[in-house]
């Protein structure tokens, strides 16, 4: 499969390589010609590649071949330091309290702004994937390849959907820590109410397409170098829904955009410095295994591979209690998920 891979690399043909959280298969999904396929409805088969934005296409592999292996996880050890840059701080201080001036006008409740921090590189994209997988287990780890889209890789904590025999699973995700040593989280009410909002919002878009919705009490996950606080979300699809009316309810849900959805997304294109393009999109198997089968993820803690330049993308949620210094440190906290594998 790395063979291919690397083939497809050399010979610009699109492909993706994945393996999901606390699994030790690893999936790739090849396309035997370089067309810039999309999806319409999510009813095509294939590995899909959606942007943030909503109102444009979803990017689909074709699943022209489809191999599987097995990854053996080696603990590498982290001897890396890693080191960070403060360029880009007034920057995202400056965004920050914008966001938090216009929540406190009312327009808003929640908004999550980012930023996009370029590192030089010096290892390939397998290579740097090969580490992604021994660093990260328990993320949804992958690299995927378009000549006309470009080359990504992430590991990411979030789940956006999975659909089997018409039940469904998603998560409402939010709020973050460092990870310290031995020591539980320390919970404040900014990041318990952050993340009760998310949770909230994916009940409401979801309570009338679903026979049946549990939404368990959140808990502390950890990913990577930092904690977050997930509530698992549960339920039973109505029988008439297509996959496509679930995906518009949950995508982008706040965990990555903001409450309400439409006015944080206009915040979030007039006021970062940057398009997201793919970041905050979504990603992942499309009735690959069965018609109506679906397992997809938010792409977050990922980065855009150049020859030579990697692009970080890192971002947190803003509500009226926040303090830009801090979200500040929050972001390069999340840059080194990437900034590990590099
Ligand atoms: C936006 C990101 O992460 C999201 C924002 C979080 C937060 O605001 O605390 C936590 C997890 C994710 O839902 C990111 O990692 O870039």
């Amino acid at each position: 499969m790395w063979d291919r891979a690397e083939a497809s690399l050399e010979e610009g043909l699109p492909f993706a390589l994945y393996r999901k959280p606390d699994e030790i298969e690893i999936h790739g999904v090849f396309q035997s010609n370089n067309t810039l396929h999309h999806s319409k409805d999510f009813t095509e088969k294939g590995f899909v590649f959606a942007p943030f934005n909503s109102e444009s296409n979803a990017v689909l592999i074709q699943p022209d071949n489809v191999l599987e292996g097995s990854f053996r996880t080696e603990n590498e050890p982290s001897t890396k330091t890693i080191s960070l840059d403060e360029s880009g701080k007034g920057a995202h201080i400056d965004l920050v309290r914008n966001g938090i001036k216009e929540i406190e006008k009312g327009r808003l409740q929640k908004v999550v702004l980012s930023r996009k921090i370029e590192v030089p590189i010096s290892k390939s994209p397998l290579e740097i994937f090969e580490t992604l997988l021994n660093t990260y287990p328990n993320a949804f780890g992958y690299l995927f390849y378009h000549p006309e889209v470009g080359t990504w890789c992430g590991a990411t904590p979030e789940t956006l959907v999975k659909i089997k025999d018409k039940k469904l699973q998603t998560m409402s995700l939010a709020a973050t820590l460092p990870y310290v040593d031995n020591k539980k989280p320390d919970w404040g009410d900014k990041e318990i109410e952050e993340q009760q909002m998310v949770s909230e919002y994916i009940g409401d878009k979801l309570a009338h397409t679903m026979e049946r919705l549990e939404i368990d009490e959140a808990e502390s996950v950890r990913a990577g170098n930092l904690w977050h606080l997930r509530s698992e979300v549960s339920g039973t699809m109505l029988p008439n829904l297509k996959v496509k009316e679930v995906i518009k309810a949950l995508h982008p849900t706040p965990a990555v955009c903001g409450i309400p959805t439409k006015e944080a997304q206009q915040f979030i294109q007039a006021n970062e410095n940057y398009q997201r393009t793919f970041y905050t999109g979504f990603l992942g198997e499309l009735n690959l295994r069965a018609q109506g089968e679906l397992s997809l993820f938010v792409n977050l803690r990922c980065m855009q591979l150049e020859t030579d330049i990697a692009s970080i993308f890192v971002g947190g949620g803003i509500t009226e209690a926040s303090d830009p210094e801090s979200e500040w440190i929050e972001t390069q906290n999340k840059s080194k998920t990437m900034l590990g594998v590099l």
